[in-house]
């Protein structure tokens, strides 16, 4: 899969982490930054990220944040977005199933290297589910096209 894959200031050392679990798996990654400690605007590189998902560059993107509380509000501003936080199995397995979700958000001061592994392992695995979430999606596709 083609992946974009992007971190402020708090979780560049997860970005690296994950990146190089997800070649490892032979998944394809964009990593649009940012690379150090510098203190950066999480919206923008949410904004970079979330053009590739719906421009069709990448299939989808994680966003790393210190808590991921601000990058998921800024994902979802983006129009075709549906960003999810990732912060145990559970909620990253009802994000794919149930709301189909194209951007995973994790946060950095929240759960570990290795959690943030298996969260997106289950994920990427999860099928959607179809039927009753979709109808729920189309109505939040009406709400987005409305405001
Ligand atoms: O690290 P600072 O700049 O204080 O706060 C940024 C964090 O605040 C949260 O909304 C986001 O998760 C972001 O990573």
């Amino acid at each position: 899969m083609r992946i974009a894959i992007a971190a402020d200031h708090n979780g560049v050392p997860m970005k690296k982490y994950l990146t190089e679990w997800l070649v490892s798996q032979g998944h394809e990654v964009d990593d649009r930054g940012t690379h150090d400690v510098e203190v950066v605007d999480y919206p923008l590189l949410c904004a970079d990220v979330c053009a590739e998902v719906v421009g069709g560059t990448a299939e989808r993107a994680i966003v790393i944040g210190g808590t991921g509380g601000g990058e998921a509000i800024a994902c979802n501003k983006v129009r075709g977005i549906r960003a999810g936080l990732g912060h145990s199995v559970f909620l990253a397995e009802i994000s794919a199933a149930h709301n189909k979700t194209n951007v995973l958000v994790l946060g950095a001061k929240v759960i570990s290297d290795q959690d943030a592994v298996e969260i997106t392992k289950t994920w990427l695995t999860t099928p959607f589910k179809g039927d009753r979430h979709q109808t729920r999606l189309d109505q939040i596709a009406a709400m987005e096209a409305g405001f």
